[in-house]
């Protein structure tokens, strides 16, 4: 693998961001991270890496780094993410996520880039068929957040079309946990999905937390949904990586383990690994709830030299459960 080239991570001093821009630096590579720290956190470990704070939209800065540093492949992180919010403020979106990641591509096909690989989510489906779903399947995005990664994975697959570089895909699902040695995490004070709000309700930092629904179509009446932990998704994206610069072809891939685990579930493991319940309560479901979202991940094993080492519910719970303790404890 092209360890002599360094890799631009933007987006490094996000959540998943960071957790890869660590892998990389685990394995040896040399790393560029772009950040407007809009939303990301001055790690001590961006010192390990040459830092740019400004926006992915600044193609002269862009085009900057790129040369300067001799980079052929670049890992797109940054964005907007919170679902609501781009309901309220789609324009942003649009903005943030579709423009942002327009001008990047531009610019690095200006700059000579040959792998570009973008987070793309699961959000990019809508509503799901009653079983794993696939890449082949419907994509029909039920909020602006969603459409607006889709018409960056749109524009990539357009451009990849033209011979000037190759993509890598990641439909990623629910995201969680954090780096079990707890050098990162995420750092939002007010958590928006189910693990953090659990443990904040847990720890006493919020009210109980809200159960969204409790008919839904699936076994216990609870949302289900596909949680993988942070650190393997990073890795993930070092075997994507290996894949492409190997000579791999474009590829657009769900990042999920497979298996679902509802609401419930969640709260029940959560209050065992704890020792004491999660402050609970149902609530309305969400407007247009789906009611379980799993990845199919034949192509993603089928395509990546990639070993999960943390996929199971507990470490999941236990790593963001010792990350959010620590957090509260500097607070
Ligand atoms: N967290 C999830 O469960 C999840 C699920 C699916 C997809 N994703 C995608 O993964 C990516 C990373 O998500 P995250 O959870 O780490 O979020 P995050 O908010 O922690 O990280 C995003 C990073 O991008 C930076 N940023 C935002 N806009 C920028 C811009 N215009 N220029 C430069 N930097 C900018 C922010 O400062 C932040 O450091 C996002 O693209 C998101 O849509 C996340
Ligand atoms: O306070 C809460 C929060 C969530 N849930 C439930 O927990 C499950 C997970 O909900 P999240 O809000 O944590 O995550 P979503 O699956 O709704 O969406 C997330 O995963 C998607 C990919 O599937 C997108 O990436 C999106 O950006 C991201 O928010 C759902 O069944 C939801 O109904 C609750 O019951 N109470």
């Amino acid at each position: 693998m092209g360890k002599g080239n360094s890799i631009l991570v933007t987006g490094g001093a996000g959540y998943i961001g960071g957790q890869t821009v660590l892998a990389l630096l685990d394995q040896g590579f040399e790393v560029c991270v772009l950040d407007d720290l809009s939303t990301g956190h001055r790690n001590d470990f961006l010192a390990r890496t040459h830092f740019y704070e400004g926006r992915v939209h600044d193609q002269a800065l862009v085009k900057n780094v790129l040369v300067r540093h001799g980079i052929r492949s670049v890992l797109h992180f940054a964005g907007s993410i919170k679902v609501d919010e781009s309901v309220s403020n789609p324009l942003k979106y649009y903005e943030n996520n579709t423009e942002g990641s327009r001008a990047l591509i531009e610019a690095c096909m200006a700059g000579g880039v040959e792998n570009f690989i973008f987070s793309s989510t699961a959000a990019v489906y809508g509503t799901t068929p009653g079983r794993p779903v696939s890449e082949k399947d419907t994509t029909f995005p039920l909020n602006p957040y969603g459409w607006s990664k889709l018409f960056t994975e749109r524009l990539l697959e357009d451009v990849a079309a033209t011979g000037a570089l190759k993509y890598g895909i990641f439909r990623y699902f629910n995201v969680a946990g954090a780096d079990p040695d707890m050098r990162h995490g995420q750092y939002q004070e007010k958590p928006v999905h189910l693990i953090g709000r659990a443990i904040d309700a847990l720890l006493g930092g919020a009210p109980p937390l809200t159960v969204f629904g409790k008919a839904l179509a699936t076994p216990d009446g609870t949302g289900v949904r596909d949680y993988i932990h942070v650190t393997d998704v990073a890795d993930a994206h070092v075997a994507l990586l290996a894949y492409l610069e190997e000579g791999g072809e474009s590829r657009r891939l769900n990042l999920g383990y497979g298996k679902g685990y509802s609401v419930l579930e969640v709260v029940t493991a959560l209050s065992e690994i704890a020792g004491r319940d999660v402050p609970c309560e149902f609530g309305a479901a969400r407007a247009g709830e789906a009611p379980c979202v799993v990845a199919n991940v034949a192509a993603l094993r089928g395509v990546l030299n990639w070993q999960p080492k943390h996929d199971t519910l507990g470490q999941i719970l236990r790593h963001s459960l010792d990350w959010q303790e620590a957090l509260a404890a500097k607070r």
